[in-house]
Parts: C-alpha cells; sequence; structure tokens
C-alpha cells in the first residue's frame, strides 16, 4: 500500500523533513499546521519540493475546535475554515484533518456536530477538499472512532469520512472490530502509531511516547486486518508525537519509521519479504583494541585458548572455549574508549537468505573487506554499529569461517564455559527503540518486556531480545547520562553448568570479580533463606543469585571492566528465562565503585 508519514514524527525543517521522507522510500506525507507556518517557503513552493521529490501531500493537519458550537463560534470556525482551504489549494493538498473538539464551547449534541460538519463539508466540496474527522482519545464529548463515525454517518455527505489512529484506539482499549462496521470507502485516512504500554494521561502519553509500529505494546497488525477487511485502500501513515524522534537525526528516523510499516506489511499479510533466518546461537564476539593484552589475558583466565590467528595476514586472534568464540583484533590508531565490542558472529541456518531479508528491512549490508583467500562473510549494521554477521560454524552444508583461522590448536584446561549465553550492547540513548524493532524484524527474534532500573547515576533501560528457544540472547541497554562522556559498556555472557566451580577456577587463574556488598547477601538471605553453605560461597566469590516466581535459579557474577568491555559468567538452573534483572541495581553500583576505585589508584 501507499505509505506515508506526518511531518510531526521528525525533527528538523519542512524541507529537511521532505528530503527525509523521499529518501526513506515514503510515497507521501501528512503536513503539520507548524510545519508550515514555520517554514519560509510559501505554500506553492512547498508543492513544487514535495513533487520534485516524488511525495504526494496527502493530508493537512490539524483543523481543531470545529463541532457542536454555539451558531456565533460556528460561523467564526467556518470563517477559520475558508482561510484554510484557501492554503490547502496552494498546497496542492485535498483532505483536511478534523479533530473532534476539545473545547468547552463544544456542546454533546451529536446532531448540532453532524449538522455542522456538514456544512463544513459543503464549503469544502466547492473547494475540491475532503474532510476526515478524527476522534482524539481525549476529545471532549466526541473520544472514541465509532462515536466519530456514527457523527459522520449522521452527516451523510460525500465530503465527509473518517480518519482512524490507531493511537487513540487501543489506548482506550476500544475493541477495533467494530472498525469492519465502518464501509471502507468512509474511512477517508489511517494514522498508525505504536506505544509502550504506560498507566499515564492519554494525552501525555499521545504527545510524547508515540513510537513505530512494532516498538511499542499495541497490536497494530491486528488492528490494521479490521481497517483492511472494513475496504479501507488508502495510504498506511505514520503520526508519531515522540520527544526522542523529535531530537534524532531525520534520515535516520525516516528509514527506521519505513522499516516499521515494511515489518507491519508482512505482518498484516500484504506482502511477503524474505523469511526471517532467526540465528540458532553465537558463532563469535569479536573485541577490537589498540592494545590487546589486558583482553588477552583476561580470556586466559576465563579458561580461553588461542586456537588460531588469521591466515590472511589480519591481526585477528581467535580464543576459544568449548563453544565460546571470542576474536580479539588488534586495529591501529587510538580508540578513545578503549577495548569494545564491534561485531558478533551470528550462527545463522542460511547465511545468504539472512542479508536478503535484512536487505528487504532497509538494513544497511556492510561492504565486504576481504582478502581473496577468505571464507565469504555476510554482515549487516546494527543500530549501534555493531557489525553482525551472518555465518556457519563447522557444518558441512557451507563453508566455515572459523578457516580463515587455520587448523584449530588444541584447547586445554577449559574453567568450564560452554558458550555465550548472550550479549548485551548498550544503545545510544536515541536508537533503543529502532534497536528493537531492529532485532526483530530483520532477525527475527523476540523482544522481551522493557525494563526500567535504577543506576546510581541515572535510569537504566533495557529490553532483552531472543530467539525462541533462548541460544540466542541479546539484551539491548540504554545507560543514563548520555552527553560527551558518555562511554557506552558491553558485555559478554558466558554460560557454565557449574558457576560456583568456574567462578573459583577463573579467580585462581587470576581474572579479578567484581566485589558485591556484604549488604546484598544479607538481604538475599532474607529473600530466599538460603542454605548457609551456598550463601558463604557466593559472599566469598561476589555471585549474585535471583529465583524466580517457579523456582527456577539463576546465579551470575562479573569480572571487572577493560575499556569498555567486561564478562558475566552466569548458570541458568531448571530453564531460568532472565536476565538477573532484580540484581542489576547492585551489579550498577558495584561496578561504579570499582571504576572509583581504579582511576583513584
Ligand atoms: O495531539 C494532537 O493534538 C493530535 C492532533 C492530530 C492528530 O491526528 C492526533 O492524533 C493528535
Ligand atoms: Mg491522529
Amino acid at each position: 500500500m501507499r505509505k506515508s508519514i506526518a511531518t510531526v514524527s521528525l525533527s528538523g525543517s519542512l524541507s529537511e523533513k521532505l528530503s527525509a521522507v523521499a529518501a526513506a522510500g515514503f510515497d507521501g506525507v501528512e503536513i503539520f499546521e507548524n510545519d508550515l507556518l514555520a517554514s519560509p517557503l510559501s505554500p506553492e513552493e512547498i508543492q513544487l519540493r514535495a513533487t520534485d521529490l516524488g511525495l504526494s501531500i496527502d493530508l493537512y493537519q490539524p483543523f481543531r475546535d470545529f463541532e457542536a458550537v454555539p451558531d456565533e463560534v460556528f460561523a467564526r470556525n467556518m470563517r477559520r475554515a475558508e482561510r484554510k482551504f484557501a492554503v490547502m489549494e496552494r498546497l496542492g493538498a485535498d483532505l483536511m484533518l478534523v479533530c473532534s473538539s476539545v473545547s468547552p464551547d463544544a456542546a454533546d449534541d451529536d446532531a448540532l456536530a453532524a449538522r455542522q460538519l456538514r456544512a463544513l463539508a459543503e464549503r469544502a466540496a466547492e473547494h475540491g477538499i475532503r474532510l476526515a474527522y478524527e476522534a482524539l482519545a481525549w476529545g471532549r464529548h466526541v473520544n472514541t472512532y465509532d462515536h466519530a463515525w456514527r457523527i459522520v454517518e449522521q452527516a451523510d455527505h460525500p465530503a465527509l469520512g473518517t480518519c482512524l489512529d490507531s493511537f487513540h484506539i487501543l489506548s482506550r482499549g476500544s475493541d477495533p472490530k467494530g472498525i469492519e462496521d465502518i464501509p471502507g470507502e468512509k474511512i477517508f485516512f489511517l494514522q498508525l502509531a505504536d506505544a509502550p504500554k504506560l498507566a499515564m494521561d492519554v494525552l501525555q502519553w499521545s504527545r510524547h511516547y508515540r513510537c513505530f509500529p512494532g516498538q511499542g505494546g499495541f497490536d497494530l497488525a491486528g488492528m490494521l486486518g479490521h481497517v483492511l477487511r472494513a475496504g479501507y485502500t488508502g495510504p498506511l501513515s505514520l503520526e508519531i508525537f515522540n520527544d526522542v524522534f523529535r531530537q534524532a537525526d531525520a534520515g535516520r528516523t525516516a528509514i527506521d519509521a519505513m522499516r516499521s510499516l515494511i515489518a507491519l506489511e508482512e505482518a498484516a499479510g500484504l506482502s511477503s519479504l524474505p523469511a526471517p533466518v532467526v540465528p540458532d546461537g553465537f558463532a563469535f564476539a569479536e573485541l577490537a583494541a589498540a592494545d590487546t593484552e589486558p583482553l588477552r589475558s583476561l580470556l586466559g583466565s576465563l579458561g580461553f585458548v588461542r586456537t588460531g590467528r588469521h591466515t590472511g595476514g589480519k591481526p585477528v586472534e581467535l580464543w576459544q572455549q568449548n563453544e565460546a568464540r571470542v576474536l580479539l583484533n588488534t586495529v591501529s590508531g587510538a580508540r578513545r574508549e578503549g577495548p569494545g565490542l564491534v561485531a558478533l558472529g551470528l550462527e545463522s541456518p542460511e547465511p545468504a537468505a539472512a542479508v536478503r531479508r535484512a536487505e528487504s528491512l532497509r538494513a544497511p549490508v556492510v561492504p565486504r573487506r576481504r582478502a581473496p583467500g577468505d571464507v565469504p562473510l555476510d554482515a549487516v549494521a546494527a543500530p549501534d554499529d555493531t557489525e553482525l554477521f551472518f555465518c556457519r560454524t563447522d557444518r558441512d552444508d557451507h563453508p566455515s569461517w572459523t578457516a580463515d583461522f587455520g587448523t584449530p590448536a588444541p584447547q586445554r584446561g577449559t574453567a568450564g564455559i560452554t558458550r555465550i549465553d548472550h550479549v548485551a550492547l548498550t544503545q545510544p540513548w536515541h536508537h533503543f527503540d529502532e534497536a528493537s524493532l531492529f532485532y526483530a524484524s530483520v532477525l527475527g527474534l523476540q523482544p522481551n518486556e522493557s525494563l526500567d532500573l535504577a543506576d546510581p547515576y541515572g535510569l537504566f533501560r533495557s529490553r532483552a531480545v531472543a530467539n525462541a528457544t533462548g541460544s540466542l540472547r541479546v539484551a539491548l541497554n540504554v545507560a543514563p547520562v548520555p552527553g560527551e562522556q558518555e562511554v557506552r559498556p558491553q558485555h559478554i555472557a558466558l554460560a557454565t553448568d557449574d558457576l560456583l566451580a568456574t567462578a573459583r577456577r577463573v579467580r585462581e587463574a587470576g581474572a579479578a570479580l567484581l566485589p558485591i556488598p556484604d549488604n546484598y547477601y544479607d538481604d538475599l538471605d532474607a529473600r530466599y533463606g538460603l542454605d548457609p553453605e551456598s550463601l558463604a560461597a557466593f559472599r566469598e566469590l561476589g555471585v549474585l543469585y535471583e529465583r524466580d516466581t517457579d523456582g527456577r535459579e539463576f546465579l551470575h557474577c562479573y569480572t571487572v571492566t577493560v575499556g569498555r568491555v567486561f564478562f558475566e559468567l552466569v548458570e541458568r538452573r531448571g530453564g531460568y528465562q532472565g536476565y538477573g534483572a532484580a540484581n542489576a541495581t547492585v551489579r550498577l553500583a558495584a561496578q561504579h565503585t570499582a571504576d572509583a576505585g581504579s582511576r583513584r589508584s
């Protein structure tokens, strides 16, 4: 279907917005009145600019507080409308959004509202303009879509239809099934917005927290299904009031927006994309640093062994322990932030198909910079620039990326680490929603609820995405205090079947584990009544513990941070599915304490 977006969804001037929208491949825009008022361009120039960019102006909006008013107010409102019709003619826009009144002047009188809207539609028609009447969720008397439709039906004018907005419908918990009772040709416009489920005033919720479909908690595909069954054939248009998008780069937000509509069309059965190729594990995690020696020593004490070096002469080493693999890349030039996680190898059942899926969702494919003999690797860049390689490890049906690292040296003396359990990537604060949609749509991973956790210096948001079996998990975090000194810590969580034994072995081998305050263990005892022996061992090793309501257990501990990276050791007992969120506040505080200590010494 045609795809549009409201200019209010993006940052910048109207010209900048139009360019970003066109570059992302949209067909049209809804022009928000304030964007026009603030633009140095005349309406004719805006029309010309849009036409040059291949964009239609699908809607001019909004016209407010029009209906169900006393006669003298009605006369004033009609005059006001005439002026707007004139602007729309100059713009070349033929659909005006009229939102339900929030004015104290408005009466609770459907017959009056219908009569006045009919009169407005009559005038609009003389200008070749149509009206789409939309129920705002906080409208004074009209605040549900079915009420707005009853008034439109009563007004019964060919130039008057309704505009459906998913936010207003779903935020109030209205049943969207009734949309199917509206004749499709009377649905003049469809605005789509998702939002996280929040218990708050609906106006504030709408004006600040809307997000693109797939980034919040509403069932947009289900709602779209009802609209399509009603017979709607107009554009799918995004209308997103969001504090973050208002500040973020418009070009990038527009691509995120387009990705959300492509994924929504797929979810609603309107299109078929190359199917998601869900990764089933981590092939590797790649760390890069100017000086890799501290990482080498840390990996060594964690029981990893260097099993190979890049045969094409790149300064990359393969370190391995059972199925856990880490690449160490010595990069030239100073990385101000110190060692960091730069790439992930995702074990992919079909790497080439995974790239086709990614391309269809506008994910940036990473140009290959490879030596002639190397095994071909397909990669895309995630929103935080982490490179995601789709690869196969030691299977018969596909060349193994490990071939680039020669014949593997034998592994000796492991610490019981079996594989990478998950990685945690700290996202730039303005790419958090983009990231969760990216991982869900491009890789077919399932997002968890988003959690807000307390950090000693702010709030820490976290949302995990995982495949169905939990063999591939990525925790997306946003750290507090964005700004110049922002360091984005990342970590690799390594699985073991016996955390206490592993923690002891790595500590004996010289790994510094993150100390956890005694108070935590007193509380742990109070919460769970652990046996004294386990509690003493946890206390001694800095092990954190969580038990879920089904009695499944999670044991984890942390190394100190090297540059921007640290490792977590985790043991899941009885199929525990989480990430130890209950312990995050204590862990974050302990890391701040340890960082402050290392700065002092
Ligand atoms: O918040 C508002 O005022 C507003 C205006 C126009 C819309 O289409 C809408 O959904 C909300
Ligand atoms: Mg709307």
